[in-house]
């Protein structure tokens, strides 16, 4: 059976599936602003991209959230649920699939794979011993252990000793498959330091792993011994496939895999690596499917140094921050803040120094005094030049002419940050630029071609620089597009603004009918209390 028929022009992504054990915070968002950004970039390229988030609902951790609060596991499920989807909404994600564990036709796909692994023969009974962590549902090393047999990651939860009879899966097999995969697919592991961690922890040796559980019934049974439940991850992880299915399709693997297997890029953070660099990889060799392209493991926002997490209860709330900022703001601060890969610690005095700096000043006030320059100094509020009558010696020119390649090259190894800092550095040019060339001046000396060429320079980097930013702004992007007089909505219309020639400085024209200056981003105050 031939599965996989995947066409180039598709690009398709997913965000971790996240535990339900709670609402979800800014950690969970992160991922997906970011996964967000990713697949707005792709349709710029042209690309056909289906970008993949939802839920995942089995295993130990729910149940007991569930239990604390007296209710079903389902019942408790689908009211968090809920709370996923509207904060996407606040945040503005264009997510295509919402996957959750306990779709009906998800268990389908989950019996269709494990029938392939068990045919393969990977799968044998044993008896697991071990520590552990169910708010990570895995079992944990002795010597990875806190003091007091505490979880390193849920450094609040105690390990559980476990002696039980378990369904594994032949992991061991897959060591040197695996070693061979990861050194002919260098980029398969980003960035270089989770590459590292991975490569070093195979190294050592793979031990298979238990898939299944008993005692506990909130999970799929294992299609040949109900008794036991299947492991959550080992679900979870299929759930990225069966959210490839098209709504009407039947629950099969063939449909589900021939448009857009295998996945271009799953985006995580560094805490569920080893499950999708490692156990994922060595899942799909076993029923002999293709492997994902790129996995990437971002580091973790952190309160006071500790990892920010549900379990942890040390979060902060995205929807406040949305409300009061606006979903720009947030997007924009995370990631231009944070090198992607590293760890970053949330601080809100710098988060409003960063977007009264970037937003409202940089980008906001150059758009909004140029066009009133144009207002004020050009006849009928309109440039009569064009990108022709500008020479290439021009500062902002030489400066925009390989920007769009540079941020491409940013955005394809997800460099968030710098991607947003060279474009950022464009603007602060600009404003350089228009401070320097004092078009007020060249005004009163009626000097209108000089006076138009500066204007139209300025104008023409804000909107190189807004299509660019576009992934991360989208509404301030569709602003700035809008007032230059393109009727385009970054939100709506990827497929009119190619990235072949937007990106290009030089696309303003003298035919523009400009919009209203408007500001396009307030000011925040300072309040006391930050
Ligand atoms: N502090 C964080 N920083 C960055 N990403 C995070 C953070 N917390 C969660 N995530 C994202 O969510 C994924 C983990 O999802 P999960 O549902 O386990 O959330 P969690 O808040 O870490 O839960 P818990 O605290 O119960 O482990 C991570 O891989 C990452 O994508
Ligand atoms: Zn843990």
């Amino acid at each position: 059976m031939n599965l996989v028929n995947k066409a180039e022009k598709t690009f398709a992504l997913t965000t971790p599936l996240y535990y339900v054990n709670d609402v979800p915070h800014i950690g969970s968002a992160y991922t997906t602003m970011a996964a967000d950004a990713v697949a707005r970039f792709q349709k710029l390229l042209g690309r056909d991209v289906l970008l993949i988030t939802g839920t995942d609902e089995h295993g130990q951790k729910i149940q007991r959230s569930a239990e604390s609060l007296g209710k079903a596991p389902q019942e408790f499920c689908d009211e968090i649920v809920p709370s996923f989807m509207s904060l996407w909404r606040l945040l503005n994600i264009q997510y295509d699939r919402f996957s959750r564990t306990t779709a009906v036709r998800h268990k389908a796909i989950v019996d269709e794979f494990f029938a392939r692994v068990w045919e393969a023969g990977d799968i044998y009974q044993g008896q697991q011993k071990g520590w552990y962590c169910v708010s990570c549902e895995e079992f944990k090393e002795e010597r990875e252990l806190l003091e007091g047999n505490r979880c390193p990651i849920h450094v609040n939860k105690e390990v559980e000793w476990r002696d039980e009879q378990n369904y594994f899966f032949r992991l061991s097999k897959y060591q040197t498959q695996l070693e061979e995969f990861y050194q002919s697919h260098p980029d398969f592991i980003q960035p270089e330091s989770r590459r590292n961690e991975v490569l070093n922890f195979v190294s050592q040796g793979l031990q298979d792993f238990s898939i299944s559980r008993v005692n506990l019934d909130w999970g799929f049974p294992v299609p040949n011994d109900p008794k036991h439940t299947l492991y959550v991850w080992f679900d979870a992880l299929l759930a990225y496939v069966t959210a490839l299915l098209d709504p009407e399709d039947e629950p099969t693997l063939e449909n589900a895999l021939g448009k857009w297997w295998p996945i271009n890029l799953h985006l995580i953070g560094k805490d569920i690596l080893r499950f999708h660099a490692v156990y994922w990889p060595a899942m799909l060799l076993s029923a002999g499917l293709p492997l994902p392209d790129r996995v990437f493991g971002h580091g973790f926002l952190t309160k006071d140094g500790q990892k920010m997490g549900k379990s942890l209860g040390n979060t902060v709330d995205p929807v406040g921050l949305v409300q009061q900022y606006g979903s720009d703001a947030v997007r924009y601060y995370f990631l231009k803040e944070i090198e992607f890969g590293k760890d970053g610690d949330f601080n809100e005095v710098r988060f409003i120094h960063v977007l009264n700096a970037d937003l409202a000043n940089d980008l906001g006030n150059l758009l909004n005094r140029t066009l009133n320059m144009v207002k004020k100094y050009c006849a009928n509020y309109a440039l009569s030049i064009t990108n022709e009558d500008i020479p290439a010696e021009n500062t902002l020119k030489a400066l925009g002419v390989d920007l769009g390649a540079k941020v491409k090259q940013a955005y394809e190894v997800l460099a968030f940050n710098q991607a947003c800092g060279v474009v950022l550095s464009l603007v602060q040019a600009s404003n350089k630029f228009i401070d320097d060339q004092a078009p007020w001046s060249l005004y009163k000396q009626e000097r209108q071609q000089e006076v138009e060429t500066v204007l139209y320079t300025v104008l023409e980097s804000v909107r190189l620089a807004a299509y660019l930013l576009s992934p991360v702004i989208p509404n301030i992007s569709s602003n700035i597009y809008q007032q230059l007089g393109f009727g385009i909505n970054f939100n709506e219309q990827t497929d009119i603004t190619p990235f072949a020639i937007h990106a290009q400085w030089g696309l303003l024209s003298n035919k523009q009918q400009l919009g209203q200056p408007q500001p396009i981003f307030k000011r925040i105050e300072q309040t006391k209390n930050v």
